[in-house]
């Protein structure tokens, strides 16, 4: 039986199969934001997305997720802590079963309800599977939701759950700017990680931004609504898909904001 979050599959049994998980960088971490080096030299984060390049989405039995085409360089991530072009592929969340945890990446040990993860990958190698096995491949937009009001822009995508409740499901979801997800403020703290999904690749720089979105509880219910499980299992739903904190192991958390 695969990876999952369960007692029997979850992120504690993850090094059985995936060594990396007791890496020297892994993600994800609790941000102390005292602890947090002002680096003048970050750039502004640029984040250019083309909505026509929104494709299907996708319940994949550990979330769900929004793919993008990414065979041109039209929805992009530059400046910021990274350097060259990287490619938006997927966005997806991370949430808990109840209000008080679910996200991965924690601050001053606070956990919020959910967390959103903007996948990207370096143009400098062909493929995104390439790239996530290179050192400097991905780049991940980490974005905290707390709950308040309903978010309209948020409304969208959780409209579309209904038709990939199970594992496995899929449906197109075209037109969608993944822009409107994002708060305010660009300000975010960077620093070297990994995928916090198997296989754990300690390929991601990391860019944690400080603003939250907001979702209300209602909100939050939809994404519980989601299932691990195929049409043909018996029915658990999809939540408390999140990796917890992991050993900082000497690293260095930038922040691009004083
Ligand atoms: N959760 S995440 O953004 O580190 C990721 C992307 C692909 C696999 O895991
Ligand atoms: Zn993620």
């Amino acid at each position: 039986h695969g990876w999952g979050y369960g007692a029997h599959n979850g992120p504690e049994k993850w090094e059985e199969d995936y060594p990396v998980a007791n890496g020297p960088r892994q993600s994800p971490i609790n941000i102390v934001p005292k602890e947090a080096q002002y680096d003048s030299s970050l750039k502004p984060l640029k984040l250019r997305y083309d909505p026509s390049n929104a494709n299907g989405i996708l319940n994949n039995g550990h979330s769900f997720q929004v793919d993008f085409v990414d065979d041109e360089d039209s929805s992009t991530l530059t400046g910021g802590p990274i350097s060259g072009t990287y490619r938006l592929k997927q966005f997806h969340f991370h949430w808990g079963a109840g209000d008080d945890r679910g996200s991965e990446h924690t601050v001053n040990g606070i956990k919020f309800p959910c967390e959103l993860h903007l996948v990207h990958w370096n143009t400098s190698y062909p493929s995104f599977g390439e790239a996530a096995s290179q050192p400097d491949g991905l780049a991940v937009v980490g974005v905290f939701l707390k709950i308040g009001a309903a978010n309209p822009r948020l409304q969208k995508v959780l409209d579309a759950l209904e038709a990939i409740k199970s594992k496995g499901k899929q449906t197109t979801f075209p037109n969608f700017d993944a822009k409107t997800l994002l708060p305010a403020s660009l300000d975010y703290w960077t620093y070297d990680g990994s995928l916090t999904t198997p296989p754990l690749l300690e390929s991601v720089t990391w860019i944690v931004l400080k603003e939250p979105i907001s979702v209300s509880p209602a909100q939050m219910a939809m994404f519980r609504s989601l299932l691990f499980t195929g049409e043909e299992e018996t029915p658990c739903c999809m939540a408390d898909n999140y990796r917890p904190p992991q050993p900082l192991k000497g690293r260095q958390v930038r922040a691009s904001f004083k």
